[in-house]
Protein backbone atom coordinates (compact mmCIF):
# COMPACT_ATOMS: atom_id res chain seq x y z
CA UNK A 1 0.00 0.00 0.00
CA UNK A 2 2.80 2.12 1.01
CA UNK A 3 4.29 1.75 -2.20
CA UNK A 4 1.46 2.48 -4.16
CA UNK A 5 0.91 5.56 -2.50
CA UNK A 6 5.17 6.60 -3.18
CA UNK A 7 4.63 5.82 -6.83
CA UNK A 8 1.28 7.93 -7.08
CA UNK A 9 2.56 10.25 -5.63
CA UNK A 10 5.70 10.45 -7.92
CA UNK A 11 3.83 10.42 -10.66
CA UNK A 12 1.79 13.42 -10.09
CA UNK A 13 5.00 15.33 -8.17
CA UNK A 14 6.84 13.93 -11.77
CA UNK A 15 3.84 15.38 -14.42
CA UNK A 16 3.85 18.58 -12.80
CA UNK A 17 7.96 18.83 -13.17
CA UNK A 18 7.66 17.55 -16.86
CA UNK A 19 4.24 18.44 -17.74
CA UNK A 20 3.00 21.57 -19.58
CA UNK A 21 4.79 24.92 -18.61
CA UNK A 22 1.12 26.24 -17.68
CA UNK A 23 1.45 23.85 -14.62
CA UNK A 24 5.06 25.19 -13.31
CA UNK A 25 3.72 28.32 -14.41
CA UNK A 26 0.53 28.66 -12.21
CA UNK A 27 2.22 27.15 -9.14
CA UNK A 28 5.29 29.40 -8.96
CA UNK A 29 2.31 32.24 -9.19
CA UNK A 30 0.47 31.25 -6.14
CA UNK A 31 3.71 30.90 -4.50
CA UNK A 32 4.98 34.83 -5.40
CA UNK A 33 1.53 35.84 -4.14
CA UNK A 34 1.45 33.71 -1.12
CA UNK A 35 4.71 35.83 0.13
CA UNK A 36 3.11 38.66 -1.49
CA UNK A 37 -0.54 38.49 0.53
CA UNK A 38 1.99 39.37 4.09
CA UNK A 39 2.48 42.29 3.17
CA UNK A 40 0.06 44.60 2.30
CA UNK A 41 -0.28 46.21 -0.74
CA UNK A 42 -0.16 50.48 -0.68
CA UNK A 43 -2.06 52.72 -2.80
CA UNK A 44 0.14 53.06 -5.67
CA UNK A 45 1.54 50.38 -6.27
CA UNK A 46 2.45 49.33 -10.31
CA UNK A 47 0.56 46.14 -10.68
CA UNK A 48 2.13 43.89 -12.86
CA UNK A 49 0.24 40.36 -13.51
CA UNK A 50 2.33 37.58 -12.44
CA UNK A 51 1.88 35.31 -15.59
CA UNK A 52 5.80 34.55 -15.84
CA UNK A 53 5.91 38.02 -18.47
CA UNK A 54 3.99 35.78 -21.12
CA UNK A 55 0.70 36.72 -21.92
CA UNK A 56 0.60 35.06 -25.25
CA UNK A 57 0.68 31.40 -23.96
CA UNK A 58 -2.96 31.79 -23.30
CA UNK A 59 -5.44 29.81 -25.95
CA UNK A 60 -7.75 32.77 -25.51
CA UNK A 61 -7.22 34.70 -28.70
CA UNK A 62 -9.86 37.98 -29.15
CA UNK A 63 -8.45 39.74 -32.25
CA UNK A 64 -6.77 37.95 -35.36
CA UNK A 65 -5.54 38.64 -38.96
CA UNK A 66 -6.06 36.06 -41.18
CA UNK A 67 -6.18 35.84 -45.09
CA UNK A 68 -8.99 33.78 -46.46
CA UNK A 69 -8.40 32.51 -50.41
CA UNK A 70 -11.51 31.15 -52.77
CA UNK A 71 -10.22 28.29 -54.11
CA UNK A 72 -9.34 28.55 -58.12
CA UNK A 73 -11.58 28.02 -60.84
CA UNK A 74 -10.81 24.90 -63.16
CA UNK A 75 -9.80 25.38 -66.40
CA UNK A 76 -11.74 24.75 -69.39
CA UNK A 77 -10.28 21.82 -71.50
CA UNK A 78 -10.14 21.65 -75.06
CA UNK A 79 -10.93 18.52 -77.05
CA UNK A 80 -12.37 17.17 -80.54
CA UNK A 81 -14.94 14.08 -80.92
CA UNK A 82 -13.11 11.35 -81.98
CA UNK A 83 -14.52 8.24 -83.67
CA UNK A 84 -13.51 5.17 -85.98
CA UNK A 85 -15.19 7.12 -88.90
CA UNK A 86 -15.03 10.62 -87.76
CA UNK A 87 -11.36 11.30 -87.16
CA UNK A 88 -12.03 15.58 -87.15
CA UNK A 89 -14.98 15.25 -84.74
CA UNK A 90 -16.59 19.06 -82.95
CA UNK A 91 -15.34 20.22 -80.22
CA UNK A 92 -16.58 18.50 -76.82
CA UNK A 93 -14.08 20.05 -74.06
CA UNK A 94 -15.65 20.95 -70.54
CA UNK A 95 -16.28 23.76 -68.77
CA UNK A 96 -13.83 23.87 -65.45
CA UNK A 97 -15.62 24.14 -62.13
CA UNK A 98 -15.54 26.64 -59.98
CA UNK A 99 -13.55 27.34 -57.05
CA UNK A 100 -15.03 26.34 -53.24
CA UNK A 101 -16.06 29.58 -51.40
CA UNK A 102 -14.97 30.57 -47.80
CA UNK A 103 -17.85 31.41 -45.37
CA UNK A 104 -17.31 32.61 -41.70
CA UNK A 105 -20.42 31.50 -39.24
CA UNK A 106 -21.08 32.77 -35.83
CA UNK A 107 -21.25 29.80 -33.34
CA UNK A 108 -22.22 30.20 -29.87
CA UNK A 109 -20.11 27.00 -28.47
CA UNK A 110 -17.17 28.91 -30.12
CA UNK A 111 -15.54 31.19 -27.40
CA UNK A 112 -12.29 32.20 -28.53
CA UNK A 113 -10.59 32.81 -32.12
CA UNK A 114 -8.16 30.56 -31.20
CA UNK A 115 -9.94 27.75 -33.59
CA UNK A 116 -9.55 30.43 -36.63
CA UNK A 117 -6.71 29.36 -38.80
CA UNK A 118 -3.91 32.10 -40.39
CA UNK A 119 -4.83 31.08 -44.04
CA UNK A 120 -8.19 30.05 -44.62
CA UNK A 121 -8.44 28.21 -48.34
CA UNK A 122 -11.03 26.57 -50.24
CA UNK A 123 -10.39 24.03 -52.80
CA UNK A 124 -10.23 24.56 -56.36
CA UNK A 125 -12.21 23.30 -58.77
CA UNK A 126 -11.83 20.45 -61.16
CA UNK A 127 -10.65 20.93 -64.86
CA UNK A 128 -12.75 19.80 -67.82
CA UNK A 129 -12.49 16.63 -69.64
CA UNK A 130 -13.25 15.36 -73.34
CA UNK A 131 -16.62 13.79 -73.82
CA UNK A 132 -18.00 17.30 -72.64
CA UNK A 133 -17.81 16.68 -69.15
CA UNK A 134 -17.32 19.15 -66.72
CA UNK A 135 -15.19 19.54 -63.62
CA UNK A 136 -16.76 19.64 -60.20
CA UNK A 137 -16.86 22.70 -57.96
CA UNK A 138 -14.24 23.02 -55.37
CA UNK A 139 -15.69 22.51 -51.76
CA UNK A 140 -16.75 25.20 -49.63
CA UNK A 141 -15.02 25.93 -46.07
CA UNK A 142 -16.66 27.59 -43.21
CA UNK A 143 -15.32 28.31 -39.97
CA UNK A 144 -16.80 28.49 -37.14
CA UNK A 145 -16.27 31.94 -35.29
CA UNK A 146 -17.76 33.29 -31.82
CA UNK A 147 -20.90 35.06 -31.42
CA UNK A 148 -19.62 38.87 -31.65
CA UNK A 149 -16.90 38.54 -33.83
CA UNK A 150 -16.58 41.70 -36.15
CA UNK A 151 -15.07 40.80 -39.47
CA UNK A 152 -13.02 43.75 -41.48
CA UNK A 153 -11.16 43.37 -44.35
CA UNK A 154 -7.77 45.07 -44.56
CA UNK A 155 -6.94 46.85 -47.72
CA UNK A 156 -3.42 46.48 -48.13
CA UNK A 157 -1.94 49.35 -50.91
CA UNK A 158 0.00 47.33 -53.88
CA UNK A 159 1.68 50.40 -55.42
CA UNK A 160 3.58 50.62 -51.63
CA UNK A 161 4.28 46.73 -51.92
CA UNK A 162 6.80 45.72 -54.54
CA UNK A 163 6.28 41.89 -55.25
CA UNK A 164 9.91 41.29 -55.79
CA UNK A 165 11.40 43.33 -52.69
CA UNK A 166 8.50 43.31 -50.26
CA UNK A 167 11.01 45.41 -47.83
CA UNK A 168 11.72 44.28 -44.14
CA UNK A 169 8.40 45.62 -42.81
CA UNK A 170 5.94 43.73 -45.37
CA UNK A 171 4.14 40.69 -43.91
CA UNK A 172 3.55 37.58 -45.98
CA UNK A 173 0.22 38.16 -46.24
CA UNK A 174 0.81 41.68 -48.44
CA UNK A 175 3.71 40.06 -50.32
CA UNK A 176 1.08 37.11 -51.13
CA UNK A 177 -1.49 39.63 -52.52
CA UNK A 178 1.11 41.68 -54.55
CA UNK A 179 2.27 38.44 -55.94
CA UNK A 180 -0.88 37.98 -57.07
CA UNK A 181 -1.82 40.99 -58.05
CA UNK A 182 1.13 41.00 -60.23
CA UNK A 183 0.01 37.62 -62.18
CA UNK A 184 -3.31 39.09 -62.71
CA UNK A 185 -2.02 42.04 -64.03
CA UNK A 186 0.27 39.81 -66.30
CA UNK A 187 -2.86 37.63 -67.35
CA UNK A 188 -5.02 40.80 -68.68
CA UNK A 189 -2.17 42.25 -70.80
CA UNK A 190 -1.76 39.32 -72.29
CA UNK A 191 -4.64 38.00 -73.52
CA UNK A 192 -3.16 34.52 -74.75
CA UNK A 193 -2.22 33.61 -70.99
CA UNK A 194 -5.92 33.48 -70.20
CA UNK A 195 -6.26 30.67 -72.46
CA UNK A 196 -4.98 26.86 -72.80
CA UNK A 197 -3.94 25.87 -76.08
CA UNK A 198 -4.18 22.41 -78.03
CA UNK A 199 -0.79 21.34 -77.78
CA UNK A 200 1.59 22.74 -80.27
CA UNK A 201 -1.18 25.13 -81.21
CA UNK A 202 0.08 28.27 -79.27
CA UNK A 203 1.58 29.67 -82.01
CA UNK A 204 -1.53 29.22 -84.26
CA UNK A 205 -3.85 30.71 -82.03
CA UNK A 206 -5.03 33.98 -83.00
CA UNK A 207 -7.15 35.07 -79.69
CA UNK A 208 -6.84 38.42 -81.19
CA UNK A 209 -10.85 38.53 -82.06
CA UNK A 210 -11.60 36.21 -79.65
CA UNK A 211 -14.50 37.88 -77.44
CA UNK A 212 -14.51 36.84 -74.04
CA UNK A 213 -17.72 35.11 -72.43
CA UNK A 214 -20.11 38.27 -70.95
CA UNK A 215 -19.83 35.71 -67.71
CA UNK A 216 -15.83 35.76 -67.51
CA UNK A 217 -15.98 39.43 -67.95
CA UNK A 218 -19.01 39.74 -65.39
CA UNK A 219 -17.13 37.98 -62.68
CA UNK A 220 -13.46 39.78 -62.75
CA UNK A 221 -15.54 43.13 -62.93
CA UNK A 222 -17.28 42.27 -59.80
CA UNK A 223 -13.90 40.97 -58.10
CA UNK A 224 -12.06 44.31 -59.04
CA UNK A 225 -14.96 46.04 -57.75
CA UNK A 226 -15.89 44.79 -54.49
CA UNK A 227 -16.86 46.74 -52.08
CA UNK A 228 -14.66 46.10 -48.52
CA UNK A 229 -15.89 43.47 -46.42
CA UNK A 230 -17.15 44.80 -43.20
CA UNK A 231 -19.65 42.18 -40.77
CA UNK A 232 -20.48 41.97 -37.62
CA UNK A 233 -21.66 38.69 -36.55
CA UNK A 234 -23.99 38.56 -33.83
CA UNK A 235 -26.74 35.98 -33.88
CA UNK A 236 -25.61 32.17 -33.77
CA UNK A 237 -26.07 30.54 -37.20
CA UNK A 238 -25.60 34.36 -39.15
CA UNK A 239 -22.54 33.86 -42.05
CA UNK A 240 -21.04 36.19 -44.31
CA UNK A 241 -19.01 35.01 -47.32
CA UNK A 242 -15.69 36.51 -46.91
CA UNK A 243 -14.01 34.98 -50.14
CA UNK A 244 -15.59 34.01 -53.40
CA UNK A 245 -13.99 31.31 -55.17
CA UNK A 246 -12.78 31.46 -58.86
CA UNK A 247 -15.23 31.14 -61.99
CA UNK A 248 -14.41 27.67 -63.77
CA UNK A 249 -12.99 28.04 -67.60
CA UNK A 250 -15.10 27.76 -70.41
CA UNK A 251 -14.55 24.44 -72.99
CA UNK A 252 -13.62 24.55 -76.12
CA UNK A 253 -17.36 24.61 -77.84
CA UNK A 254 -18.07 28.35 -76.19
CA UNK A 255 -15.61 29.67 -78.67
CA UNK A 256 -16.87 28.01 -81.78
CA UNK A 257 -17.68 30.61 -84.76
CA UNK A 258 -18.46 31.11 -88.57
CA UNK A 259 -14.83 31.43 -89.36
CA UNK A 260 -13.92 28.75 -86.52
CA UNK A 261 -15.55 25.84 -86.37
CA UNK A 262 -12.81 23.90 -84.32
CA UNK A 263 -11.20 26.19 -82.50
CA UNK A 264 -8.44 24.86 -80.60
CA UNK A 265 -8.33 26.81 -77.42
CA UNK A 266 -10.51 26.92 -73.94
CA UNK A 267 -10.24 29.42 -71.22
CA UNK A 268 -8.86 28.81 -67.46
CA UNK A 269 -9.89 29.16 -64.45
CA UNK A 270 -10.06 32.49 -62.32
CA UNK A 271 -8.08 32.51 -58.76
CA UNK A 272 -10.23 32.55 -56.18
CA UNK A 273 -10.80 36.06 -53.97
CA UNK A 274 -8.25 37.02 -51.84
CA UNK A 275 -8.77 39.21 -48.89
CA UNK A 276 -6.80 40.13 -45.76
CA UNK A 277 -9.05 40.06 -42.67
CA UNK A 278 -9.18 41.67 -39.37
CA UNK A 279 -11.22 39.67 -36.38
CA UNK A 280 -12.30 40.88 -33.26
CA UNK A 281 -14.25 39.33 -30.80
CA UNK A 282 -16.45 41.87 -29.13
CA UNK A 283 -17.95 40.02 -26.65
CA UNK A 284 -22.35 40.50 -26.39
CA UNK A 285 -23.42 40.24 -23.02
CA UNK A 286 -26.04 42.33 -21.30
CA UNK A 287 -23.89 43.02 -17.96
CA UNK A 288 -20.61 43.88 -18.11
CA UNK A 289 -18.49 43.70 -14.80
CA UNK A 290 -15.71 45.80 -13.88
CA UNK A 291 -12.99 46.25 -11.14
CA UNK A 292 -9.91 46.39 -9.97
CA UNK A 293 -8.03 42.93 -9.36
CA UNK A 294 -8.96 40.68 -6.36
CA UNK A 295 -11.89 42.93 -6.02
CA UNK A 296 -14.44 39.22 -6.23
CA UNK A 297 -15.76 40.02 -9.61
CA UNK A 298 -15.66 36.39 -10.10
CA UNK A 299 -16.95 35.18 -7.02
CA UNK A 300 -19.94 37.89 -7.77
CA UNK A 301 -20.31 35.85 -11.00
CA UNK A 302 -20.28 32.63 -9.47
CA UNK A 303 -23.02 33.96 -6.93
CA UNK A 304 -25.22 35.26 -9.35
CA UNK A 305 -24.80 33.24 -12.73
CA UNK A 306 -24.18 29.07 -13.43
CA UNK A 307 -20.46 29.97 -14.36
CA UNK A 308 -17.65 29.12 -12.39
CA UNK A 309 -14.75 31.18 -13.52
CA UNK A 310 -11.30 30.84 -10.94
CA UNK A 311 -11.04 32.53 -7.40
CA UNK A 312 -8.09 33.25 -5.87
CA UNK A 313 -6.71 35.23 -3.12
CA UNK A 314 -4.35 36.74 -5.67
CA UNK A 315 -4.79 39.87 -8.58
CA UNK A 316 -4.82 39.06 -12.18
CA UNK A 317 -6.65 35.29 -11.45
CA UNK A 318 -8.86 35.83 -14.16
CA UNK A 319 -6.76 36.02 -17.24
CA UNK A 320 -9.96 35.64 -20.24
CA UNK A 321 -13.18 36.65 -20.24
CA UNK A 322 -16.03 34.52 -18.92
CA UNK A 323 -19.59 34.85 -19.66
CA UNK A 324 -22.35 33.63 -17.09
CA UNK A 325 -26.01 33.20 -17.51
CA UNK A 326 -28.27 35.07 -14.50
CA UNK A 327 -31.70 32.83 -13.94
CA UNK A 328 -34.65 35.24 -12.66
CA UNK A 329 -37.38 33.06 -11.15
CA UNK A 330 -39.52 34.19 -14.20
CA UNK A 331 -37.34 32.52 -16.32
CA UNK A 332 -35.91 35.54 -17.52
CA UNK A 333 -32.28 35.21 -18.61
CA UNK A 334 -29.12 37.67 -17.94
CA UNK A 335 -25.53 37.47 -19.67
CA UNK A 336 -22.69 38.97 -17.65
CA UNK A 337 -19.36 39.14 -18.50
CA UNK A 338 -16.44 38.54 -16.13
CA UNK A 339 -13.36 40.65 -17.54
CA UNK A 340 -9.71 40.65 -16.07
CA UNK A 341 -9.05 43.39 -13.41
CA UNK A 342 -8.48 46.85 -14.21
CA UNK A 343 -5.84 48.88 -12.69
CA UNK A 344 -4.30 53.06 -12.67
CA UNK A 345 -2.70 52.89 -15.66
CA UNK A 346 -4.10 49.97 -17.63
CA UNK A 347 -4.60 52.66 -20.84
CA UNK A 348 -0.75 52.43 -20.87
CA UNK A 349 -0.38 48.97 -20.58
CA UNK A 350 0.18 48.19 -17.03
CA UNK A 351 -1.06 44.95 -15.67
CA UNK A 352 -3.19 43.18 -18.44
CA UNK A 353 -4.10 46.91 -20.01
CA UNK A 354 -7.42 47.75 -21.30
CA UNK A 355 -8.00 45.60 -24.29
CA UNK A 356 -10.38 43.38 -22.68
CA UNK A 357 -12.29 46.26 -21.99
CA UNK A 358 -13.86 45.61 -25.70
CA UNK A 359 -15.66 42.62 -23.86
CA UNK A 360 -17.86 45.20 -21.69
CA UNK A 361 -17.87 47.91 -24.87
CA UNK A 362 -21.47 46.45 -25.82
CA UNK A 363 -22.78 45.68 -22.54
CA UNK A 364 -25.84 47.82 -22.26
CA UNK A 365 -25.24 48.17 -17.99
CA UNK A 366 -21.94 48.32 -16.39
CA UNK A 367 -21.48 46.85 -12.90
CA UNK A 368 -18.62 48.32 -10.86
CA UNK A 369 -17.46 45.73 -7.99
CA UNK A 370 -15.33 48.02 -5.50
CA UNK A 371 -13.87 46.15 -2.44
CA UNK A 372 -15.47 48.05 0.43
CA UNK A 373 -13.25 47.02 2.94
CA UNK A 374 -10.24 49.20 1.10
CA UNK A 375 -9.55 52.32 1.79
CA UNK A 376 -11.37 55.07 0.24
CA UNK A 377 -12.70 52.65 -2.45
CA UNK A 378 -14.34 55.92 -3.90
CA UNK A 379 -11.19 56.61 -5.81
CA UNK A 380 -10.92 53.36 -7.00
CA UNK A 381 -14.34 54.00 -8.78
CA UNK A 382 -13.26 57.06 -10.17
CA UNK A 383 -10.13 55.15 -11.80
CA UNK A 384 -12.32 52.45 -12.88
CA UNK A 385 -14.57 55.51 -14.55
CA UNK A 386 -11.22 57.08 -15.70
CA UNK A 387 -9.75 54.22 -17.18
CA UNK A 388 -13.01 53.20 -19.06
CA UNK A 389 -13.02 56.79 -20.37
CA UNK A 390 -9.14 56.76 -21.61
CA UNK A 391 -10.74 53.57 -23.94
CA UNK A 392 -13.60 54.65 -25.27
CA UNK A 393 -15.08 58.33 -24.32
CA UNK A 394 -18.07 58.36 -23.06
CA UNK A 395 -18.05 54.85 -21.88
CA UNK A 396 -18.08 55.58 -18.42
CA UNK A 397 -21.94 57.29 -18.77
CA UNK A 398 -23.54 54.13 -19.59
CA UNK A 399 -25.78 52.96 -17.02
CA UNK A 400 -24.20 51.56 -13.92
CA UNK A 401 -24.75 50.37 -10.46
CA UNK A 402 -22.17 49.81 -7.66
CA UNK A 403 -21.33 46.84 -5.94
CA UNK A 404 -19.64 47.05 -2.71
CA UNK A 405 -18.51 43.59 -2.27
CA UNK A 406 -16.80 42.16 1.24
CA UNK A 407 -19.07 44.06 2.78
CA UNK A 408 -18.48 41.55 5.86
CA UNK A 409 -15.10 42.35 6.50
CA UNK A 410 -15.67 43.87 9.32
CA UNK A 411 -15.83 47.50 10.33
CA UNK A 412 -13.96 48.83 8.28
CA UNK A 413 -16.30 48.00 5.51
CA UNK A 414 -19.30 49.38 7.43
CA UNK A 415 -17.47 52.83 7.75
CA UNK A 416 -16.56 53.25 3.88
CA UNK A 417 -19.59 52.07 3.19
CA UNK A 418 -21.37 54.63 5.36
CA UNK A 419 -19.55 57.55 4.38
CA UNK A 420 -19.46 56.75 0.74
CA UNK A 421 -23.77 57.18 1.39
CA UNK A 422 -22.78 60.66 2.64
CA UNK A 423 -20.56 61.62 0.20
CA UNK A 424 -22.58 60.63 -2.76
CA UNK A 425 -25.81 59.95 -2.24
CA UNK A 426 -27.16 59.81 -5.72
CA UNK A 427 -24.87 57.19 -6.43
CA UNK A 428 -26.68 53.69 -6.90
CA UNK A 429 -24.65 51.89 -4.20
CA UNK A 430 -25.77 48.10 -3.16
CA UNK A 431 -23.31 46.43 -0.35
CA UNK A 432 -22.96 42.84 -0.91
CA UNK A 433 -21.06 39.49 0.60
CA UNK A 434 -20.66 37.63 -2.75
CA UNK A 435 -18.52 35.09 -0.98
CA UNK A 436 -21.40 34.72 1.67
CA UNK A 437 -24.02 35.20 -0.68
CA UNK A 438 -25.52 38.02 1.15
CA UNK A 439 -27.95 40.62 -0.54
CA UNK A 440 -27.08 38.83 -3.89
CA UNK A 441 -30.90 39.15 -5.14
CA UNK A 442 -30.67 43.10 -4.44
CA UNK A 443 -27.69 43.26 -6.76
CA UNK A 444 -29.36 41.23 -9.01
CA UNK A 445 -33.09 43.27 -9.18
CA UNK A 446 -31.28 46.25 -9.11
CA UNK A 447 -29.32 45.05 -12.67
CA UNK A 448 -33.31 43.33 -14.28
CA UNK A 449 -34.68 46.66 -13.59
CA UNK A 450 -31.49 48.66 -14.97
CA UNK A 451 -31.53 46.76 -18.59
CA UNK A 452 -36.22 46.97 -18.42
CA UNK A 453 -35.57 50.79 -18.21
CA UNK A 454 -33.83 50.68 -21.29
CA UNK A 455 -35.70 48.53 -23.72
N1 LIG B 1 -14.42 38.60 2.74
C1 LIG B 1 -14.78 38.53 1.46
N2 LIG B 1 -13.89 38.11 0.56
C2 LIG B 1 -14.28 38.06 -0.74
C3 LIG B 1 -15.60 38.44 -1.14
N3 LIG B 1 -15.67 38.28 -2.48
C4 LIG B 1 -14.48 37.84 -2.89
N4 LIG B 1 -13.63 37.68 -1.85
C5 LIG B 1 -12.26 37.18 -1.91
O1 LIG B 1 -11.48 38.06 -2.69
C6 LIG B 1 -10.48 37.34 -3.39
C7 LIG B 1 -10.51 37.68 -4.85
O2 LIG B 1 -11.72 37.25 -5.45
P1 LIG B 1 -11.88 37.10 -7.01
O3 LIG B 1 -13.32 36.83 -7.25
O4 LIG B 1 -10.89 36.15 -7.57
O5 LIG B 1 -11.51 38.58 -7.48
P2 LIG B 1 -11.47 39.14 -8.96
O6 LIG B 1 -11.99 40.53 -8.92
O7 LIG B 1 -12.16 38.22 -9.90
O8 LIG B 1 -9.92 39.20 -9.22
P3 LIG B 1 -9.14 39.11 -10.62
O9 LIG B 1 -9.68 37.94 -11.37
O10 LIG B 1 -7.74 38.91 -10.21
O11 LIG B 1 -9.36 40.40 -11.30
C8 LIG B 1 -10.77 35.87 -3.13
O12 LIG B 1 -9.90 35.42 -2.15
C9 LIG B 1 -12.19 35.85 -2.61
O13 LIG B 1 -12.41 34.80 -1.71
C10 LIG B 1 -16.51 38.88 -0.13
O14 LIG B 1 -17.65 39.21 -0.38
N5 LIG B 1 -16.04 38.91 1.14
MG1 LIG C 1 -11.51 37.17 -11.46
Amino acid sequence: MAVAITLAHRAHFARRIIGDRTVLHSYRRQVQTQSQLEQEVPRGTEWTPHTGGKKSGRNFIDRMRCTAIGGAGGNGCVSFFRDVFVPRGPADGGDGGSGGDVWLEADSSETSLSCVKQWLKARPGSNGRGKSMHGGRGSDITIKVPQGTLVRQILIENKDVQPEDPGPGADRSSRFLADLETQMARRTEDKAALFVHYPRWEERNDLRGVRLPAEFKAFRWAMAHAPPLSADLTSHGQRVLVARGGLGGMGNPHFIAADDRQPHYALRGLPGQTRVLDLELKTIADVGLVGMPNAGKSTFLRAVSNAHPKVAAYPFTTLNPYIGTVAYDDAAQVTVADIPGLVPGAHRNVGLGHAFLRHVERSRVLVFIVDVSRPEPWRDLQMLRDELDLYREGLSDRPSLVVCNKADAGDIARRNYDAWRLIAPDLNLVPVSAKLDKNIKKATHAIRQMLEQQK
